[in-house]
């Protein structure tokens, strides 16, 4: 089964896969012109956060570059080279059918090997390569571990999912418990914590008690199970201001080594409004912070689309994207492994479906297998990974 390329890198200048790198200055210049002296001059490069954001991604005072809900209008500033959808690269062959042989989980895991080994240069399973070791067992040559990524991923790195419910939270919990095993200060941040009068523990109450970072902070409470905006609105209380956002992003990231912030659903679910009395959306904190960003994605049928269309997304507007699948089955089928194929160039993590329930101790000891080094995990190879998860 042919796996799709990763995503073409627009941004060049890609601080957060470096070690100890800063962020890109999306709340520099754009941002200094339009939202009074509290901002103006105030997040440039004296912020030690680098400016030079991509133009694409500069933010405009009041005209968020795609409207929330309208995300099929092109980018702001179109690109010469439009950027290849992320899934699919064009030109690629289309998928070939499964054959008989492929038709079954172990099939599809070696293979899954077999491509991975494949994207980082070495020989797939069968071949020879000065990369590959041996297996103690067989004798056989084993694909040296693949690192989707190279770098460990620092600073601020925001949390968004393909929808509500897919694992933002425990995901966003087993980031932060291995980034702190691996001796990081983390700070976790939820801008919006909606549906407060339904009683159920807050994501902020989830991530204290199953990782327990250093700081967590939930910037805004609204009673109804709705999006924050919304939320605010029918609540009478004061919407979300991205600038404040950002500054309350970028303070924890002046104390913490990693800052993951959790989103409220999906990418473009409007969070709350700009000063000038537009709404924002997740992305624009993407853009607007020059952040990387997660995209939490079911395992099951239907992710192939929710995550296309998501990682598309934030490509269009030049944000650097990885997968974490939130609750990968005990009993996989088909459909996993096959979904397991497709994504796993994009993917640094893959949670199991009981991750959510487990003893904070076990989850704390357990989440750096389920990310990889990026991450802060230990997961480097997503064959064995797939051969123990099956
Ligand atoms: N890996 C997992 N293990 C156990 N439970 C999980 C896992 N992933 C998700 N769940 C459960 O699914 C539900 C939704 O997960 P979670 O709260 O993380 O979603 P979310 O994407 O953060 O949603 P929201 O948009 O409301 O923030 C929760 O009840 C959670 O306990
Ligand atoms: C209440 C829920 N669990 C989330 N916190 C908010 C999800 C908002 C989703 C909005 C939408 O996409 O329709
Ligand atoms: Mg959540």
């Amino acid at each position: 089964m042919p796996v799709a390329a990763p995503p073409r890198e627009r941004v060049t200048d890609d601080p957060l896969h470096a070690h100890g790198g800063g962020h890109r200055g999306g709340h520099g210049a754009g941002h200094s012109g339009g939202h009074g002296a509290g901002h103006s001059g105030g997040h440039g490069p004296g912020d030690g956060h680098p400016a030079g954001a991509p133009a694409g991604e500069a933010h405009r005072d009041g005209a968020p570059a795609v409207p929330p809900l309208t995300a099929t209008a092109p980018p702001a500033e179109p690109e010469a080279d439009p950027p290849a959808l992320p899934i699919e690269e064009p030109g690629e062959s289309p998928a070939e059918p499964l054959t008989e042989a492929e038709v079954d989980g172990e099939a599809l895991a070696a293979e899954i090997g077999n491509e991975l080994a494949a994207q980082s240069g070495e020989s797939p399973q069968t071949g020879e390569s000065p990369q590959t070791g041996q297996s103690p067992q067989t004798g056989e040559p084993q694909p040296a571990p693949a690192r989707a990524e190279p770098h460990e991923w620092r600073g601020i790195i925001l949390v968004t999912g393909t929808d509500t419910e897919v694992g933002k939270t425990i995901a966003t919990a087993a980031m932060a418990a291995a980034a702190q095993a691996a001796g990081l200060r983390v700070a976790v941040i939820k801008p919006g914590q909606t549906g407060i009068a339904t009683g159920a523990p807050t994501d902020a109450e989830v991530i204290t008690r199953l990782a327990g970072p250093e700081t967590v902070r939930t910037l805004a409470e609204y009673p109804e199970p709705l999006a924050p905006l919304a939320a605010a609105k029918v609540a009478g209380q004061a919407a979300l201001d991205l600038f404040e956002t950002v500054d309350a992003i970028r303070a924890e990231a002046e104390k913490h080594d990693l800052v993951l912030v959790e989103g409220a659903g999906g990418l473009l679910v409007p969070m709350g409004l700009r000063p000038s009395g537009e709404p924002w959306t997740f992305a624009d904190l993407a853009t607007t912070l020059g952040a990387n960003v997660i995209v939490v994605a079911r395992a099951g049928l239907g992710t192939l689309n929710h995550t296309a269309l998501t990682l598309e997304a934030l490509h269009r507007r030049g944000v650097y994207a990885r997968v974490i699948l939130g609750a990968w089955p005990h009993d996989p089928e088909l459909v996993h492994w096959a979904n397991l194929g497709e994504l796993v160039p994009h993917l640094v993590g893959a949670l199991p479906s009981d991750a959510g329930s487990m003893d904070p101790g076990v989850f704390r000891r357990s989440a750096p297998g389920w990310l990889t080094p990026a991450l802060h995990g230990v997961l480097d190879n997503w064959r064995v990974w797939a051969e123990e998860a099956g």
